[in-house]
C-alpha cells in the first residue's frame, strides 16, 4: 500500500492541477514500484494540523482518484473518517476505505454498511492532539484486542461482514515505542478474529526514537520493519518507499518459498 498524502499548496482549494496532477503521476509510479494499493489522504493526522472542511477534503482526494482512473485500475483506498468524503471517493471510483477513527465518527459506521466496501478500522488511544502524551495500557495487547473484537461487532450490527474488515493496531496513534515494539513482535496475537492485518510503520518517529534519525532518514528502519510486520503475519503494509519496500518483500517471499 503506498501512501499519496493530498496535502495542497496553500494557494488553492483543493489542489491546482499541477498538484492533482503531480499527485496522480506519484500514484502511478508507486503502481509501477510494485504497490497494489495506493492510499489516498486528504487530511494529515498530524496533531497540529489544522481542521480540513468536508468539502476540502473532498476538493482535494475526488480529482486525483478520478485522475488515477483514467490511467489505472490498481486498488485506491480513502484514507478518511469522515462520512460525505467515504463517499464521494467510492464514486468516483476507490475501492476501501482506510479510517484511523475505525467507523466511530458520526455517520461513517452507517455510510460503510451503505457504500458495501471493505474497511481497514486502524486503533488509535485518544486523539491525533492528545494521544501522545502519556499514552498507557495495562496491556496493549488485550486491549486492542478488546478494541478490534468491539468494532468488528458494531461493523456486524450494521451489516459490514467480517470478510470485508482489515484490522490494524495503529503504530504510533497513542503508543510509545515500547508498545509500538510489542505490538509488532506480538502482531500474531491479532489472527484470532479471521481479518487480515494491516500494518503502517513508514518513517514513524519509532525509528526517531530507536535510530535518532530525522523523517527523511528512516528508510531501513521502516523496510526492516515492514518486513519484520509480514513476517509476524501482516497482509498489508503502508508504505511511502515502495520501490525498497518492495524489494525486500521479494527477497522475503523467495525465501518464504523455499522453505
Ligand atoms: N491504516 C492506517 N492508516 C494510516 N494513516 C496514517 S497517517 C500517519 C503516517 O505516518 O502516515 C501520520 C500520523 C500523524 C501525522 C502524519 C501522518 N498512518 C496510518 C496507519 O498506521 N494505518
Amino acid at each position: 500500500m503506498g501512501v499519496l498524502n493530498i496535502t495542497p499548496d496553500s494557494f488553492s482549494d483543493g489542489g491546482s492541477f499541477t498538484q492533482i496532477e503531480s499527485a496522480v503521476q506519484h500514484a502511478l509510479k508507486m503502481a509501477e514500484q510494485g504497490a497494489t494499493i495506493i492510499d489516498i489522504g486528504g487530511e494529515s493526522t498530524r496533531p497540529n494540523a489544522l481542521p480540513v472542511s468536508t468539502h476540502e477534503e473532498i476538493l482535494r482526494v475526488v480529482p486525483v482518484i478520478e485522475g488515477i482512473r483514467l490511467k489505472s485500475d490498481i486498488a485506491i483506498s480513502i484514507d478518511t473518517s469522515k462520512a460525505d468524503v467515504m463517499k464521494a471517493a467510492i464514486e468516483a471510483g476507490a475501492d476501501f476505505i482506510n479510517d484511523v477513527y475505525a467507523l466511530q465518527r458520526p455517520g461513517s459506521l452507517d455510510m460503510a454498511a451503505s457504500l458495501g466496501v471493505p474497511v481497514c478500522l486502524m486503533h488509535m488511544q485518544a486523539d491525533p492532539t492528545t494521544m501522545q502524551d502519556q499514552p498507557y495500557y495495562l496491556n496493549v495487547v488485550e486491549e486492542l484486542n478488546d478494541f478490534f473484537a468491539q468494532r468488528i461487532a458494531a461493523c456486524e450490527q450494521v451489516g459490514i461482514a467480517k470478510g470485508k474488515i482489515i484490522l490494524d493496531p495503529g503504530f504510533g496513534f497513542g503508543k510509545t515505542l515500547q508498545h509500538n515494539l510489542t505490538l509488532l513482535a506480538k502482531l500474531k496475537e491479532f489472527e484470532s478474529h479471521g481479518c487480515p492485518i494491516l500494518a503502517g510503520l513508514s518513517r514513524k518517529s519509532m525509528f526517531g526514537q530507536l535510530l535518532d534519525k530525522k523523517v527523511d532518514e528512516r528508510l531501513i528502519g521502516s523496510v526492516s520493519a515492514a518486513l519484520l510486520a509480514v513476517a509476524n503475519g501482516a497482509s498489508i503494509v503502508r508504505v511511502h518507499d515502495v520501490a525498497e519496500t518492495a524489494d525486500a518483500l521479494k527477497v522475503y517471499m523467495a525465501v518464504q518459498a523455499a522453505k
